[in-house]
């Protein structure tokens, strides 16, 4: 089933929770809703679901108007951060619940559930857990049969909360993939919320990355990563340095330093821009720590001055922190040969050049 959001506002009291969102999810998608805590994500989840209501704008769900369709009548299905289990019932009970307490004329017999439900415990790969309560279950399990809960009632959507949120990074890391198996074998309709970028970029097809109640881009995994839209993007999707400084020509300046824009900006100075006052030439560069190179001695070419505080070896990668003129810690990529022939000592001063920088216009340094 597609969903499309119009025009969705939301306010808590006098905060702004959301500001006239509109969104498409199509039909058999995995879309992530990616921000900060506090962006609007769950509120945009839960007004979708029919849980929360909007001060305006609409919900259509496969092109009809559900904003005033009861949450029972939405067919969708649900999963959240906090294993909403039932702990007094068995595994078996928990995803046949749907089932049994759907009014007679629409319920299925007990043999036919019991057929669906082993079904569902054998998509989950839990079918031997059936006898079990939740509390004799891993963290990992619970979320497993919350999601075979969910699929039970047969949802045209389903929504899921953090779904993983609760669990230590290896088990997330085991459940996202098989949530992205999971979803290949049943095409429904799922957005997720996380706040996690590696968790979004890993499993979703599309990501909506929002941020202060706003939508900052829409994308694949690939495109968000890639070209970013905006700083905010460029930011949360981490591990880049963020630099402000001035452009001046071809060049972007930062007090005593500088560094060379990369030739695909460069035509954009054959230009001059109007003048709108001083913070017209205030620009903010990206670099990824792999787009910076450290040189010993001062290269020709203009460069940033910086010290070495330290190198860190990240899970078989080696970054070297170091510190600008202007106080700004900077991450560089190394290759292990690198750090052999630099033996960079912290305290030593180094130049760092860029092969890429990403530049954004505009923006008050
Ligand atoms: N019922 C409520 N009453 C008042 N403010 C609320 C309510 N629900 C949410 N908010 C506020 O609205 C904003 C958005 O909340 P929301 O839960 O949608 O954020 P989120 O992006 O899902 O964050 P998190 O990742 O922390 O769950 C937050 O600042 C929150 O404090």
């Amino acid at each position: 089933m597609s969903i499309q959001v119009k025009n969705i506002d939301k306010h808590f009291g006098n905060f702004h929770a959301l500001n006239n969102i509109s969104l498409d999810f199509p039909e058999g998608e995995l879309v992530a809703l990616l921000g900060p805590s506090g962006c609007g994500k769950t509120t945009l989840l839960r007004i979708i679901a029919g849980l929360e209501s909007a001060d305006g704008g609409q919900i259509l769900l496969e092109g009809e108007d559900a904003t005033d369709t009861h949450v029972r009548h939405r067919q969708v299905g649900f999963v959240f951060q906090h294993y909403a289990l039932f702990r007094h019932m068995t595994v078996f009970d928990n995803v046949a619940f749907g089932l049994r307490v759907r009014p007679r004329k629409t319920r299925p017999s007990e043999a036919e559930i019991k057929k669906r439900v082993s079904k569902l415990l054998d998509l989950v790969q839990l079918g031997f857990l059936a006898d079990r309560f939740p509390a004799q279950l891993s963290g990992g399990q619970r979320q497993r049969i919350a999601l075979a809960r969910a699929l039970a009632v047969e949802p045209r959507v389903l929504l899921l909360d953090e779904p993983f949120g609760a669990l230590d990074a290896k088990v997330r890391k085991e459940l996202r993939r098989w949530l992205r198996s999971l979803h290949d074998e049943l095409h429904i309709t799922s957005i997720f919320v996380t706040h996690d970028q590696e968790e979004a970029l890993e499993v979703a097809d599309q990501i909506v990355v929002m941020n202060k109640g706003n939508i900052e881009q829409i994308g694949s995994p690939r495109e968000v990563f890639d070209h970013p839209a905006t700083p905010f993007v460029f930011d949360f999707l981490g591990q880049a340095n963020r630099l402000e400084g001035q452009r001046q020509g071809n060049r972007i300046v930062f007090s005593d330093d500088q560094l060379v824009l990369p030739q695909h900006y460069q035509h954009q100075t054959d230009q001059p821009k109007q003048s709108q006052g001083s913070s017209q030439d205030n620009v903010i560069v990206f670099a990824r720590p792999n787009e910076l190179h450290i040189h010993v001695n001062a290269p020709t070419e203009p460069s940033l001055q910086a010290k070495v505080i330290r190198d860190v070896w990240l899970a078989g990668q080696i970054r070297v922190e170091l510190q600008d003129r202007q106080g700004r810690l900077l991450e560089v990529a190394l290759t292990p040969e690198q750090q052999l022939s630099l033996t960079l000592q912290p305290g030593q001063t180094v130049w760092v050049t860029a092969s890429n920088l990403h530049l954004f216009d505009d923006y008050a340094a």
